[in-house]
C-alpha cells in the first residue's frame, strides 16, 4: 500500500439501509476507493452491524474494495469466512487477542491486506514488533461501536507517533482514521500523517449534500495540503 496516496473509505453502516445499492452507486460516482464494513458482535462493542449475508450479496454488485473492520471479540474465527466473502483488507483490534503475529499471517496467507486497529486509549507501542508484517494501522478516533460520536483530540498525537515510527523503519504502511472525520479533524489528522480517511456521518453521510457531491468534496478536503 502507498502511504502517500489519499484513500477514502465510506462507512456503510452510515448509509441508508433501505436503499443501500443506490447509495453504493452514488459512492462509486463520487470516487470513493473502498467500502468500510464494520462488523459488530454486541460483545467487543455494545452494538451490532453488518454480516456475512450482506457481504455475499454486495460482492458481485460493486468493484469497490471491501475494507472489513472487525469490531468483534473473536476475530480469529471470522478471518477465513470474510476472506472468502471477498474482503480485500481485513482489520482486527489489537485489544482482542494475544496472537497478533499468527492472525496477521493468516490474513496474508489468504492473499489479503492486513490491518490492525487501536482504540483511542490503546498506546501505539503494541505495534513495534508487528510493523513489518502489516499493511495498515486503523487508529480509532472515537470508541468503536457507534456512528456520530465525539472525536477524541488526544489521538492526533498518536497518529503522529505512529507515522514517525513507520517512517523511521522505512515501511510503507497506511494510516487510517475512523470516527468524527470531517472538516475540522481532517486537517489535523492529515498533518499528523493519516492517509486513509473513513467517511461517516461527519462527512459523506451528513445529509448536507447528495452523497456523490459530498464524496467529491470530502476527497478535496483530504487531498489539500495543510
Ligand atoms: O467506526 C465507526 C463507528 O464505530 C464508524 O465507521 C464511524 O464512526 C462513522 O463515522 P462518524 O463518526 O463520522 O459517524
Amino acid at each position: 500500500m502507498n502511504e502517500e496516496t489519499i484513500k477514502i473509505s465510506a462507512s456503510l453502516d452510515c448509509a441508508n439501509y433501505l436503499d443501500l445499492l443506490s447509495d453504493i452507486r452514488k459512492l462509486e460516482e463520487g470516487g470513493v476507493n473502498m467500502l468500510h464494513l464494520d462488523i459488530m458482535d454486541g460483545h467487543f462493542v455494545p452494538n451490532y452491524a453488518l454480516g456475512t449475508n450482506l457481504l455475499r450479496k454486495l460482492r458481485p454488485q460493486t468493484s469497490l474494495l471491501f475494507d472489513v473492520h472487525f469490531m468483534t471479540s473473536n476475530p480469529e474465527v471470522s478471518i477465513p469466512i470474510f476472506a472468502d466473502l471477498g474482503a480485500d483488507i481485513i482489520t482486527f483490534h489489537v485489544e482482542t487477542t494475544s496472537r497478533l503475529h499468527q492472525m496477521v499471517s493468516s490474513i496474508k496467507n489468504l492473499g489479503k491486506k492486513a490491518g490492525l486497529a487501536l482504540n483511542p486509549s490503546t498506546p501505539p507501542d503494541i505495534l513495534e514488533y508487528i510493523f513489518p508484517y502489516i499493511d495498515m494501522v486503523l487508529v480509532m478516533t472515537v470508541d468503536p461501536g457507534f456512528v456520530g460520536q465525539k472525536f477524541v483530540p488526544e489521538v492526533v498525537k498518536k497518529v503522529q507517533i505512529i507515522k514517525s515510527l513507520i517512517d523511521s523503519r522505512h515501511l510503507n504502511i497506511d494510516i487510517a482514521v475512523d470516527g468524527g472525520i470531517g472538516e475540522k479533524t481532517v486537517p489535523l489528522l492529515k498533518k499528523a500523517g493519516a492517509n486513509v480517511f473513513i467517511a461517516g456521518t461527519s462527512s459523506i453521510f451528513s445529509g448536507k449534500d447528495e452523497i456523490e457531491i459530498a464524496a467529491r468534496k470530502f476527497r478535496e478536503l483530504c487531498e489539500k495540503t495543510y
